[in-house]
């Protein structure tokens, strides 16, 4: 065995012998058992049960247990794994890419961020740890560590990679595992409030058989991703056969059996939002490439964040981004994530405005362009080399499926081009009236299907408005002017009418021409208009970003902050009166972006038709949770702050307000304000199915709104 290993055996606190037989036999195997697939870790040689052995085994604890003393170990080993890593990196590389990484390793990082409550010591955590791996050249099992810290398995836009089992569900195959009535695990959870922790106690007073083997990543992450593809009949229990196994492996004295079930439930709550991820990711990689940790300079670390989030928002796949910045280097990490079809970029977003003249002061002396505003749903358009066509959502979904009338006018748009060309177009999907040629409301749109569209069934017709081109013909052109794109795109496309239109588009810094453009569009079925940076740098399209670039102006919210709230309902009223049977309001809440937290911001009970609220309660109900969730924020010292009944976060309410205020109840942008800032006079728009809850208005935006209106009032 190389130093390398036996420093990398010691660091993640298993034996030299583990790491051996780790790089000389396989490193896990199939166990196939009648009702599902399940991944344990494998070793040649199993011990028999002779006789009851609990998890106490001292060899064992050595191995696992963190103290304060070994913490200290810990990081004077860590130190001389770097430097050895630094000497040996290249020679070694092979020898140890085999070697595993004991998932109590991870949960123990879990531990330490949950208990942690400094956003740069979360980060000086996070991304050592992240360089620790790095440093051992194992980059497939750095992915999948960055997935199991944001709770997904694999990129947004590939289907069926989510977890989120429900409580039901996991109370089951807790207390199939550990023996316990379902009774008393819900009893326990009542009392905590957390299921992880429920599973974690049952876990301790479980003594085993026999002493499995120990869960690694590898095998933690197959078996996640086997449980989010299983589906149909029997997919129930095969789930809970799959956890049962992962279960008995949890080591008694890690705390893998709470994190374990955190990430079935789709959310580890440990105070760790995406965006620190990504933070991490970019210090790690510096360090690693500056091979020193002793001085990072606040400058480089700032341009390599944006590296990694600039490559990230074209290509937001950690495996794609992880490799290339491994090989090629950070600064050459763009040169090896241009825009690719078939993978869907982040959209580019709009800055909310509140009149056209705060709309000439922002792009005063400069040239800019007004779009129609349509409101339906946005479209980004793929076109292959290959002849596929796909329709991606704005939140990167494939909607492919949903909108097979789309896909066939956009053969229909593309007949004529020679086979081979590939394009990736940026669209609104808008419901259309094919008998008096005119736009359709959004709420027309939204009653189309969903799921298992059949072309010949569809009764909500759609034009599809087209408003920037992002690839043509082996190209990216994000970094050409607006107006080159616009040129291109009209080119190289043929408009059809009430099938396929580029955005209805003028030219004009005149206040009055402004206001009548602005009034035609709301005549023309328009919620206002995206006024656009036409020409230089300032045009580029900007991936992912709430762009000064891109105002927005609609027309109905002039009076209020100018623009809607998507906000997440996470709790309910119980109806009176003509609501009895349903639910009379809702507590709403803003995403913190830095936390991960979900921040209550107002009660709301107007703007629901008795419709919206049966709709609203038979989608809601199956998620009532006996618990808030420990990243809810509310005030739990004020009644009118706190619901009759809690809700999982599924769904996100779009909402008018006449304006914001300071409040002691609520509590969006506490941190910031040390009060919440709360909606006032709230209304219910509609419900948003094509944002995630981590799309939410951010609580940051919630302050922004709320810091323009003071500054303007
Ligand atoms: N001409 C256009 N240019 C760009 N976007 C347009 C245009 N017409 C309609 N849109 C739509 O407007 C959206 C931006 O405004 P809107 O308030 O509807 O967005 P949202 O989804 O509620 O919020 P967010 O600003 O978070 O995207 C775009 O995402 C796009 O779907
Ligand atoms: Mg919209
Ligand atoms: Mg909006």
């Amino acid at each position: 065995m190389s130093p390398q290993q036996q420093s990398i055996a010691r660091f993640f606190g298993g034996s030299a012998a583990n790491v051996q037989s780790a790089s000389s036999s396989p490193a896990k195997k199939k166990i196939k058992s009648e009702q599902s697939d399940v991944v344990i870790a494998s070793s040649s040689v199993t011990p028999p049960p002779s006789e009851f052995k609990d998890d106490t085994d001292p060899s064992e604890s050595e191995e696992l247990i963190t103290d304060k003393k070994s913490n200290k170990v810990e990081l004077q080993q860590a130190e001389e794994l770097i430097n050895l890593s630094q000497v040996e990196q290249v020679k070694h590389k092979d020898e140890v890419l085999g070697a595993k990484i004991p998932y109590a390793k991870l949960t123990e990082i879990f531990d330490k961020i949950e208990s942690e409550s400094s956003r740069l010591k979360i980060i000086s955590i996070v991304s050592q740890f992240f360089l620790e791996i790095l440093q051992q050249s194992s980059i497939d099992k750095l992915v999948k560590i960055v997935y199991l810290f944001i709770n997904r398995l694999g990129p947004d836009y590939e289907p069926d990679l989510e977890l989120g089992l429900g409580e039901t569900l996991l109370i089951k195959a807790i207390s199939e595992c550990y023996g316990r009535p379902p009774s008393k695990i819900k009893k326990d959870y009542q009392e905590v409030g957390d299921l992880g922790s429920v599973a974690q106690k049952s876990r301790s007073g479980q003594p085993t058989m026999f002493k499995p083997q120990p869960l690694d990543i590898d095998v933690v992450f197959e078996n996640l991703t086997n449980i989010a593809k299983s589906t149909g009949k029997d997919s129930q229990s095969k789930k809970i056969n799959i956890i049962n196994r992962m279960l008995t492996a949890c080591n008694i004295k890690s705390n893998e059996a709470k994190f374990l079930i955190r990430s079935l439930e789709g959310k580890l709550r440990i105070g760790l939002a995406e965006k620190t991820v990504l933070i991490s990711l970019a210090q790690a990689f510096l360090i690693y490439e500056s091979k020193s940790s002793k001085k990072v300079n606040p400058e480089r670390l700032t341009q390599v964040e944006d590296i990694i989030r600039e490559a990230f928002s074209t290509i937001p796949n950690y495996e794609v981004i992880i490799t290339k910045a491994y090989e090629y280097g950070i600064d050459n990490l763009l040169d090896h994530c241009q825009l690719t079809p078939g993978i869907p970029l982040k959209p580019m977003l709009a800055k909310p405005t509140k009149s056209i003249t705060e709309v000439l002061d922002r792009f005063q002396g400069e040239e800019f362009t007004c779009e129609y505003k349509y409101d339906g749903e946005r479209a980004q358009v793929h076109l292959l080399a290959d002849g596929t066509i796909r329709i991606y959502s704005r939140n990167s979904e494939d909607m492919s499926q949903r909108y097979p009338d789309l896909i066939s006018i956009l053969r229909e748009v593309l007949n004529s081009k020679e086979a081979g060309v590939s394009m990736v177009l940026d669209c609104e999907a808008v419901a259309w009236d094919r008998t008096n040629n005119k736009i359709l409301p959004f709420q027309v749109l939204s009653t189309r299907k969903r799921k298992d569209v059949d072309e010949k069934d569809i009764k909500v017709h759609i034009c599809l408005f087209a408003f920037d081109l992002l690839y043509y013909n082996n190209q990216a052109l994000i970094t050409k002017s607006l107006n080159e794109r616009r040129v291109i795109m009209k080119e190289n496309l043929n408009e059809i009418e009430g099938r396929f239109q580029f955005a209805t588009a003028r030219n004009s810094s005149n206040l009055d021409e402004l206001q009548q453009f602005l009034d035609q569009s709301v005549k023309d079925a328009c919620e206002g208009l995206m006024v656009k940076m036409l020409n230089g740098k300032d045009s580029y399209y900007e991936p992912s970003k709430r762009s000064r670039n891109w105002l927005k102006l609609k027309k109905d919210y002039l009076q209020g902050v100018g623009d809607s709230l998507d906000l997440v309902v996470i709790g309910g009223y119980i109806g009176r009166g003509k609501r009895t049977g349903n639910y009379g309001g809702f507590l709403l809440a803003s995403y913190n972006q830095d936390t991960g937290e979900y921040e209550t911001t107002c009660k709301i009970g107007t703007g629901f038709s008795d419709e919206d609220l049966s709709t609203i309660h038979a989608r809601l109900k199956p998620t009532e949770i006996s618990q808030p969730k420990s990243y809810y924020v509310y005030d739990t010292n004020n009644s009118n702050a706190v619901p009759d009944v809690w809700f999982e976060p599924t769904i996100i309410f779009e909402v008018l307000t006449a304006d914001l205020s300071l409040s002691p109840i609520y509590k969006a942008g506490h941190q910031e304000y040390g009060k919440g800032i709360s909606l006032r006079f709230p209304r219910f728009l509609r419900i948003r199915d094509d944002k995630g809850i981590e799309d939410a208005t951010s609580s940051t935006q919630v302050s922004e709104f709320y810091e323009r209106q003071a500054n303007v009032g």
